[in-house]
Formats: structure tokens, C-alpha cells, sequence
């Protein structure tokens, strides 16, 4: 079936222009193909934000083409759709070839954004799968990636879910949706790690090259591990990973399924599966129910990066040559997480840029926390609007027992004793959203989403685009997760 748009003058109307990125690597790489089309495809959401990153014209945006095109029912010219082959180590065991099994990179426009649609039909690495996603699991990566834009960390993004009244078998028969994904590149350590374990050395350093050349390109210039750029590559990717799980930690994001596959080498969030934002502060929390062991685990996440990158190091080792300098790489992950995750408790105090909380204040404010069960979100952020108005009652009241909190809240006002509090307030609730998509309230949206009503959605989308803000009269989506919240079952059925 040719899915190609016959009428090129609507086609230019998308103010999409491509260009040869990935492809350009050639076909050890992927598997060119085209998506498989769904019937009778409606919108489900739409992020304008995306679109203007994109420079996607608005109209077009809202057009039958647009709708057909983002569902993998028709190719704009210029499109080489594509399927890539990856492997990777799943809940720590080698697990051998995998790759796009629903994924289809339409191709990369000329901003340097690579366009994938999700759950678009089956590709050569699909294994038993069926190529399809749901429109549950849909709408929360649409809506998480847009969440986690909207918190400043770093993420695939989200244009757009098309959905169809097509059946798909999971536990339960639901429909299909497809998730239109935005990023500089999809590649994941797993990329790396199959032409390692096939001993394809060749196709490895291609691939590193690229990467580096696009993405790292600081890493050519090195004069870090005498000049090797490899090893470079590989403690620059450890420390943008570093980063990035100090603001999930801060934030309260447990990612769910941190396999190597799902790690992108650019350091974004990917993958939006089994996440949830924490609800009560439990740092052992399991948001997967089928991740029965706890390998991913909120407080084991940072150990787990560690770990991946590990494998990441272990695949580039025939390019950076000597284990010592690999290893030597990997170093600097033990200091910038704590760094940079210090960094980002100062914020949620309120102190000044620069300064840096005492250890023993964070640790013991965790410690409360943790004792109760405490909301996280609702915490900090009663938290910044008490330092404002001088009134601790609320953040108080968050305890059954408020002998250790009325403790620790005199050290906390001598620590941040040298900044204004009006200052020290709005910085707070910079750093402390009101809004999280917590998975009661993803729950809700998608529920009336399956009876076609999807304001839910696109309410979601709006007050997630800046959490931070108060949004007037949206008070009950920043409210206390309701008690059938936390009977919610999140696998890695999607
Ligand atoms: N329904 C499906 N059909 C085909 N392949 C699938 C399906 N679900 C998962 N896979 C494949 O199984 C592997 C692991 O799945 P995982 O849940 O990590 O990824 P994913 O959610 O499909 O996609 P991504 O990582 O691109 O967001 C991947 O190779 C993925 O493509
Ligand atoms: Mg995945």
C-alpha cells in the first residue's frame, strides 16, 4: 500500500521540511518500513508547544491530513520511515535483540528533531508484540512528557495522540492510540550495546561518531583521558544522566522500567511506561507492579543509572580502548549526582543559587517524611507558600505527630535566616510544583477519554504546561490523592 499524500500542495502546508539524519547511517541500523494504518482515526491531544518547537503550521495541525499522518495512515513526501534495531539488559539481564518493536521514526526535519510515532504497527523487532499501543498508556506518555517539559527536565516530547476504535488485547481489550514523540534523537545506550555484544566494532564507532559529532560534538576537542573522545562521550553522557536523575529524585519521579533500552544517550526521559510521581514520600516505592523484585525502586534509581551506565561504558570499551580510562569516565556520576541533587534541595528550601543545604537538615526533613508517608508534591509546596506568608499551620498540619517537625522548622528558618522571605517564597514555588500527574488524575482523564470526552486531556495538558503556577480555580487537581488512588496497578503492560 502506498500511504504517500498525492497532493504535495497540502503536503508543504505542514511547514515540515526533512532531512537525512539517522538514516543517513544506513541500514545495519534500522529497517525501513511503513507504519501500518488504523481505521477511522480521532484526535485525542495536541500540544501546541510541540507543534511551534516543530515550526508545524497550526492549521495543518488540525487538518484530516494531519490526523491520517499522525496516526500512520498516510507519509507526507520527504518522510523515510523507519524502524531501528537496539538490544539491552532488562531488570538487569541480558536480553538480546530488541529494537523498535512499535515505534516508526517518520524521519528528522530541518530544526534537528527526529518525528516517531508509537504504537504504529508491527516492525521486525516487534517479537510477540503486536506493533500497537493503547490509548491509556498513550495519553500518560503524552501527558508525562509534557509534564516533565513543563518542570525544566529533560525529555522526549509529545505532539500529539491520535486514537481508533481498532481492539487491542491486554489484560483487557482496549484500543488503539498512537503517540506522535519529539526529540534530537531516540537513541538509547541499548543502540550501543547491540553492535557491541555482535562484536560489530565498525558499526559501533559509526554510531559514536555520529553521536558525537551531532550531539557531543565539545567531546572532539578533549584534552580529558589524553584526548580520547570516546571516554569523553562517555562522561559527558554520565554526567547529563547525573543530572537528570538528581531532578527526577527532587521532583519525585519514579521512572518504572529504567532497562538500558530505555535510557537515552542525550540524557532526556524516555519511555513513559509504568511512571508515577510519588504521592506519600515512601522512598522504597515500586511503581511497576510487575518490577516484583524492586530493581526499580524510587530511592534505587540513582544506583541504577549508575549501573546502566556501566553497560554503556562496558559497550564502548572497544573504542575508548583501556578499562581504566572507561572506568575513569564513569568517576565523576558519584559526584555530580549528589551535587546536583543538593543543588536542587536548596531550591526546594528556598536558599540562595550557590548555597548549598545542610546535609543534616535535608536528611532529617526526608527522614519525616518518609516516617509518615507524607505527600511529597503537597509538602514543598505548603512548604514555599508558608515561608511567604510566615504561617507554618498548614505545613503542620500535614503530621499526625508534629513533634519533629515543629523541631526541625527553627533550623530551617536559621538556615535561610540571611534571605527575604518573599524572595525565598517564589523561588520555592519555582522549584516545588503545585501541579503533578499524579496517576489518579491521568486515571480520571483517561477514563473519560475512552468515552470520547477528552477535555480531561486537554485540561491536564494545559495546567502541566506550568506547574508551578497557581491556575485559579483548578485547586482539586493539586489536592490529596483520593484513597482508590492508591489501588491503581501500573505495569509494563502497555
Ligand atoms: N505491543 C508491542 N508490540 C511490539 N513490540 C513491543 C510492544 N510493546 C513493547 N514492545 C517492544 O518491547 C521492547 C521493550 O519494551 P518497552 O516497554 O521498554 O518499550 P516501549 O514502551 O514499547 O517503547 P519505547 O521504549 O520506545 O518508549 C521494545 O523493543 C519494544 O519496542
Ligand atoms: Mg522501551
Amino acid at each position: 500500500m502506498n500511504l504517500l499524500v498525492d497532493d504535495s500542495t497540502t503536503a508543504a502546508a505542514s511547514g515540515l521540511h526533512w532531512i537525512d539524519g539517522f538514516r543517513a547511517l544506513g541500514p545495519a541500523f534500522f529497517t525501513p518500513l511503513q507504519p501500518t494504518p488504523l481505521p477511522a482515526p480521532y484526535w485525542v491531544g495536541r500540544s501546541d508547544d510541540v507543534a511551534r518547537q516543530l515550526g508545524v503550521d497550526a492549521d495543518w495541525l488540525v487538518s484530516d491530513e494531519a490526523l491520517d499522518v499522525l496516526t500512520g495512515n498516510a507519509l507526507l513526501p520527504g518522510m523515510a520511515p523507519l524502524a531501528s534495531v537496539y538490544s539491552g539488559h532488562q531488570f538487569g539481564v541480558w536480553a538480546g535483540q530488541l529494537g523498535d518493536g512499535r515505534a516508526i521514526l517518520l524521519g528528522e526535519t530541518e530544526r534537528g528533531l527526529e518525528v516517531q510515532l508509537k504504537g504504529a504497527g508491527r516492525t521486525p523487532y516487534s517479537r510477540m508484540g503486536d506493533g500497537r499501543a493503547v490509548l491509556r498508556s498513550s495519553i500518560r506518555e503524552f501527558l508525562c512528557s509534557e509534564a516533565m517539559h513543563g518542570l525544566g527536565i529533560p525529555t522526549t516530547r509529545a505532539l500529539a495522540v491520535t486514537g481508533s476504535d481498532q481492539r487491542v488485547r491486554r489484560e483487557e481489550i482496549e484500543t488503539a492510540a498512537v503517540v506522535t514523540r519529539v526529540a534530537p534523537s531516540f537513541i538509547r545506550f541499548g543502540h550501543f550495546e547491540h553492535f557491541a555484544a555482535n562484536d560489530r566494532i565498525d558499526e559501533l564507532r559509526q554510531l559514536a561518531d555520529y553521536v558525537i559529532d551531532r550531539y557531543y560534538p565539545d567531546c572532539r576537542a578533549t584534552e580529558r583521558f589524553g584526548g580520547n573522545a570516546y571516554a569523553a562521550f562517555l562522561e559527558a553522557v554520565s554526567e547529563r544522566t547525573a543530572a537528570l536523575l538528581a531532578q527526577w529524585q527532587a521532583v519525585g519521579f519514579c521512572h518504572g522500567v529504567m532497562n538500558t533500552d530505555n535510557m537515552s544517550i542525550l540524557g532526556l526521559t524516555i519511555d513513559y511506561g509504568p511512571f508515577q510521581f510519588l504521592d506519600g514520600f515512601d522512598p522504597a516505592h515500586i511503581c511497576n507492579h510487575s518490577d516484583t523484585g524492586g530493581r526499580y525502586a524510587f530511592n534505587q534509581q540513582p544506583n541504577v543509572a549508575y549501573w546502566n551506565l556501566h553497560c554503556l561504558a562496558q559497550a564502548l570499551l572497544p573504542l575508548i580502548g583501556e578499562q581504566d580510562i572507561a572506568i575513569a569516565a564513569l568517576a565523576s556520576y558519584k559526584t555530580v549526582f549528589p551535587r546536583a541533587f543538593d543543588q536542587r534541595m536548596a531550591r526546594k528550601l528556598g536558599l540562595p543559587d550557590g548555597e548549598s543545604a545542610d546535609r543534616g537538615l535535608v536528611d532529617a526533613v526526608l527522614r519525616l517524611l518518609a516516617a509518615e508517608r507524607t505527600d511529597w508534591t503537597i509538602f514543598w509546596r505548603r512548604l514555599s507558600d508558608a515561608v511567604g506568608s510566615g504561617d507554618f499551620t498548614p505545613v503542620r498540619d500535614l503530621f499526625i505527630d508534629p513533634t519533629g517537625i515543629d523541631a526541625w522548622l527553627p533550623l530551617y528558618a536559621a538556615q535561610r535566616a540571611s534571605t527575604p522571605s518573599a524572595d525565598a517564597a517564589a523561588r520555592m514555588r519555582a522549584a516545588n510544583p503545585k501541579y503533578v500527574l499524579r496517576n489518579h488524575l491521568g486515571q480520571q482523564a483517561i477514563e473519560a477519554a475512552q468515552q470520547k470526552d477528552f477535555s480531561g486531556v486537554a485540561t491536564l495538558l494545559t495546567l502541566l504546561a506550568s506547574p508551578s503556577d497557581e491556575h485559579a480555580g483548578f485547586e482539586a487537581y493539586a489536592g490529596f490523592p483520593p484513597d482508590w488512588a492508591s489501588t491503581i496497578e501500573i505495569s509494563c503492560s502497555s
